[in-house]
């Protein structure tokens, strides 16, 4: 398997929409043989608009998409039966068994993997004579997973695959998703839940307004954010006497009754020589909690800037 070899290769991509609105406003990014790749951002970022010119489902206003080297759209006869597709609504009859839908859809592919080892895969081997009216929203999840997995892809695109799902649901297709990508499938996912962006993507784009806001691992895009100490100052005890904030590589404090939060670049030497202190001090700090910075975190501190600088850009 070779992880250099770009399986989605996307330059500049543009999507206008009819009316003139611009929803994808040239991004750039690629995905590498049995990578996950996460497609994370706010509603209407532009995720979907984008998956789909991935899927060549429409061709691109501006730029360039190509996936396992050719354009998805105009060659989509090379391309389609190499891919695999969960979209966001599935939308099969509704009055067939969850059997009969996998077959009925087995019987458009050529080299179909057996429906019942598929279903059984995402878990609905026991609901195989259920109607897909009965199924739950999250059953149905799991069937579109499933006609996504039929064709035994290479490169597999999941459009918010846990939406729905309860816990369990959502770490059965997790670990589905990591069996996949160690068996050389590359996977390129959208999704709200920024844990599963955490867990389960090598690499990620944060879309916000139709750009790319900032892409990379989970730890490099996570890294820029700063790590955050929050307790309770001891009683008896001022802000100004604890070591100086600068001091602590602190980049920022508030003070929030007796709680004080302190944000910091540097987590370790400054959640230490806040300990020593306290040691030394002979004093308790009573709710400690030292924490890395989230994705979550980062995602929000992304959203918001982003949509500060276009504020910046409406003004001038
Ligand atoms: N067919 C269309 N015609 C016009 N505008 C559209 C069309 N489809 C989507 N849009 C707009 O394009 C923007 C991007 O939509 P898109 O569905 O790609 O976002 P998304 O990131 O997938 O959002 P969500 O997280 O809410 O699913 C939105 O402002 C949406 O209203």
């Amino acid at each position: 398997m070779d992880i250099n070899e770009h399986v989605i290769e996307v330059t500049d991509l543009r999507r206008v929409y009819g009316g003139g609105f611009e929803a994808v406003r040239g991004i750039s990014f690629s995905v590498g043989r049995g990578e996950v790749f996460a497609l994370l951002g706010t509603n209407g970022a532009g995720k979907t608009s984008t998956v789909e010119l991935l899927e060549g489902l429409a061709p691109p206003a501006g730029g360039r998409v190509r996936v396992l080297g050719h354009d998805p759209h105009t060659e989509r006869a090379v391309v389609r039966p190499r891919t695999g597709v969960m979209l966001q609504e599935g939308g099969f009859p509704s009055e067939l068994t969850v059997a009969e839908t996998a077959r009925m859809w087995a019987g458009c592919i050529s080299g179909a993997r057996p429906e019942g080892e598929v279903l059984e895969r995402v878990g609905l081997a026991r609901k195989s004579g259920v109607r897909v009216k009965q199924l739950s929203g999250g059953e149905r999840r799991r069937l579109d997973l499933a006609l996504a997995l039929l064709g035994d892809p290479e490169v597999l695109f999941l459009d918010e695959p846990t939406t729905g799902l309860d816990a369990e649901g959502r770490q059965g297709t997790w670990a589905l998703v990591r069996a996949l990508r160690d068996s050389g499938t590359t996977v390129l996912l959208t999704t709200h839940y920024l844990e599963e962006a955490e867990g389960l993507a090598d690499r990620l784009a944060i879309m916000h307004r139709g750009r790319i806001a900032a892409s990379g691992t989970p730890a490099q895009v996570t890294a820029a954010q700063p790590s955050r100490i929050s307790f309770q100052l001891p009683d008896g005890y001022f802000l100004g006497d604890l070591p100086p904030l600068a001091e602590l590589g602190v980049s920022g404090h508030e003070l929030d009754g007796r709680v004080v939060r302190l944000r910091t670049q540097q987590l370790q030497p400054a959640a230490t020589r806040l300990l020593v202190w306290a040691e030394r001090a002979g004093v308790e700090l009573r709710g400690l909690d030292v924490r890395s910075a989230s994705l979550e975190e980062a995602f929000l501190a992304i959203a918001r800037e982003a949509s500060a600088s276009k504020e910046e850009e409406f003004a001038v």
